[in-house]
Formats: C-alpha cells, sequence, structure tokens
C-alpha cells in the first residue's frame, strides 16, 4: 500500500501540513484525531476524560488495523508512533514522513490548546521531558526526517511532496 503518514510531537504541524500535502498531490487527507472523534462521537478531551488514555491509544490502533483505503494522506496523533505494532503497520503500509520542530516553538503552539488533555494536565518541564523521551521512536520511525525550524507551512508541504515524488521515482 502507498500512503503517506505524517508523525511527530503534538504540535509540530502534522495536521496542517498533512491537509496542504493533499490538495498538493490531490490526495484524500485523514486527520487520525478527527476520524476517532467521528467514530466515537467524542471530543479528545472527552474520551480521555471518560474512558482514559489507555483506551485512546486503544481506538488509535485499531483504525491503523481497519483501515483500509489506498493513496492517502494520514496526519497521525502525537501518541500514535510510540506503540511497536503502530509502527509496523505505518512503515508497511506506506511512505512515513517525520516533521522535526524545536520544542519551544512546539510549546508555544500547544499550550494554551484545551484540546490537548496531555498538555491541560501537565507543566513545560513534563511536556518537555516527554518530547524528549518520544524522539527517538519519531526518528526511528520515519522514512524521512524534515525539520521545520524556520520554515513556512507551504515550505515544508512543498519539500515533503519533493521527497515523496522523489522516493516514488526510485
Ligand atoms: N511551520 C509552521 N509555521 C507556522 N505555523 C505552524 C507551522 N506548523 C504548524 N503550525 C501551526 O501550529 C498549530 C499546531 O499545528 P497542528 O498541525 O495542529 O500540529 P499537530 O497536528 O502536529 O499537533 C496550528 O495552528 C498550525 O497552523
Ligand atoms: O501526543 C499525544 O499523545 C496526543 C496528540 C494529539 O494529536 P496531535 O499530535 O495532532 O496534537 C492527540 O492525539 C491527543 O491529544 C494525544
Ligand atoms: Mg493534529
Amino acid at each position: 500500500m502507498n500512503r503517506i503518514y505524517l508523525i511527530g510531537f503534538m504540535g509540530c504541524g502534522k495536521s496542517a501540513v498533512g491537509r496542504r500535502l493533499s490538495f498538493l498531490l490531490k490526495l484524500p487527507f485523514y486527520d487520525m484525531d478527527k476520524e476517532i472523534v467521528r467514530q466515537v462521537g467524542k471530543t479528545i478531551p472527552e474520551i480521555f476524560e471518560q474512558h482514559g488514555e489507555e483506551y485512546f491509544r486503544q481506538l488509535e490502533t485499531q483504525f491503523l488495523r481497519n483501515f483500509k483505503q489506498d493513496h492517502c494522506i494520514i496526519s497521525t496523533g502525537g501518541g500514535v508512533t510510540m506503540r511497536k505494532e503502530n509502527q509496523k503497520i505505518m512503515r508497511n503500509t506506506g511512505l512515513v514522513l517525520f516533521l522535526d520542530a524545536p520544542f519551544r516553538e512546539i510549546w508555544r503552539r500547544i499550550h494554551r490548546d484545551p484540546n490537548r488533555p496531555i498538555v491541560r494536565q501537565s507543566t513545560r518541564e513534563e511536556i518537555e521531558a516527554l518530547h524528549k523521551s518520544r524522539y527517538k521512536a519519531y526518528k526511528q520511525t520515519a522514512h524521512i526526517t524534515i525539520r521545520t525550524e524556520f520554515r513556512t507551512l507551504r515550505q515544508i508541504t512543498q519539500y515533503a511532496a519533493f521527497q515523496v515524488n522523489r522516493l516514488k521515482g526510485e
């Protein structure tokens, strides 16, 4: 299968770049968080509050196991890449792009957002430690790492499209 997955920490731009990349490459776009919200009929904070994080993680893996569409762009949630099974599914069914943003930029983007329950419950230091602890998994799961610092969303999207086309041509 030939999907494009965007992975990386909260706020690195997976959803924003995924949407733009889908326009540029003319491929359908799926944001895993949005798909889960639609399936369950609850917001992400509601799922975390009412069922707990582990339940949300199961929904993420279920989505990846059951999803059938080929030739599409999928923006993952920041925690998806932590499970080995998810890593395997993504690498076996598509090209995995890691959007690598510096933590201070990530923090600036996410610290006031009420829709990310993990951020709401934690201090800056705790989120920075989480970023550090997850970094290796993103790096190792990705076929390509894209550094986003000093780049606009448009530049990142164009660079991602260039990399996708280059690898398709190989
Ligand atoms: N390179 C960038 N330049 C400017 N704004 C960005 C960039 N990447 C992401 N953003 C903005 O940061 C916020 C978080 O991005 P989002 O795509 O939701 O991240 P993710 O899905 O990885 O959590 C959004 O408002 C998005 O428009
Ligand atoms: O990193 C995480 O554990 C999470 C990231 C979120 O997605 P984004 O990476 O799009 O913010 C969302 O799946 C949930 O709040 C948990
Ligand atoms: Mg997102």
